[in-house]
């Protein structure tokens, strides 16, 4: 089978700045593919690159076994790829409605419209009329992944959702995340927490300055082998373990 989305050898920098090395990895239709890595791994520049909103030096990105490299990010936003930045970055003068339809603009069809996205994204029913200026940070973020299902995505990239929200709120947004996968829908996750991470993924991919260092399904890797390879070292340090403040791995406090 030919899998949904695809990255081959992928080189991409700022100036200089080497971010993501020789990186290569798939998602199939319907997986839940998530990707961790301390802070300034690659992860971000990654899903960017995926999205088309930065260009590699080198590599190729396939989609459904096209080569989707040359095309602009509206371009596979057309064709199935929808990146929700980290940042959310709503029309804060919009309403919320507003805001969601901005998202159906590449009018591919499909089952999501205004009253689907509040049904899997219930804390954004009573709000559809107000400003986007006027919501809370886990509510900017329901409309961010409510605009991008708009859009009707094959393959939805996610970056960081639950940066700086409550822990109330986050498990409400996963719960949605759920609801939202059914029907066969792509994701690529990146999430600090690493708990959270393996209780809903797939598969994941941890990266490590700008390459990809391991690979694997939660139940075939050990707790061990991740951090090593998050961290970039075979043993861990006695009092700099995951959840520590060395930009490492969050278990949302269940020890691990
Ligand atoms: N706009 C930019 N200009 C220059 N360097 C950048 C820029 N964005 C990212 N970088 C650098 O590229 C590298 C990869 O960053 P990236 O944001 O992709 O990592 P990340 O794993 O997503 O980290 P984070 O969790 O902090 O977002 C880092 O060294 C970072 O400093």
């Amino acid at each position: 089978m030919t899998p949904l989305l695809t990255a081959e050898g992928i080189d991409a920098r700022y100036g200089d700045v080497r971010a993501v090395s020789g990186v290569s990895l798939h998602v199939d239709q319907g997986e839940l593919l998530a990707l961790v890595g301390a802070n300034g791994a690659g992860k971000s520049t990654l899903l960017r690159v995926l999205a088309g909103a930065h260009r590699p030096v080198a590599g190729a990105v396939g989609l459904r076994g096209d080569d989707v490299t040359g095309l602009r990010d509206f371009e596979r936003n057309r064709r199935g790829i929808c990146l929700v930045p980290e940042g959310r970055r709503l029309f804060a003068s919009l309403t919320v409605r507003e805001n969601l339809l901005v998202g159906a603009g590449s009018r591919r069809p499909g089952r999501w419209d205004v009253d689907a996205v509040a049904d899997v994204l219930p804390m954004l029913r009573p709000l559809l009329e107000r400003n986007a200026s006027q919501l809370s940070g886990g509510q900017q973020q329901a409309v961010a992944i409510g605009r991008a299902l708009m859009s009707n995505p094959d393959v939805l990239l996610l970056d960081e959702v639950s940066l700086g929200l409550a822990p109330i709120v986050i498990d409400e947004l996963y719960e949605s995340l759920a609801a939202v996968r059914g029907g066969g829908l792509a994701v690529i996750l990146v999430e600090q927490d690493l708990q959270r991470t393996l209780a809903v993924a797939d598969r994941l991919v941890c990266m490590l300055e700008g390459e990809a260092v391991l690979e694997g399904t939660p139940h075939s890797l050990t707790h061990e082998a991740i951090t090593d390879a998050y961290f970039g070292h075979v043993a861990t340090p006695a009092g700099s373990g995951p959840g520590g403040d060395d930009g490492g791995p969050t278990t949302g406090g269940a020890g691990w």
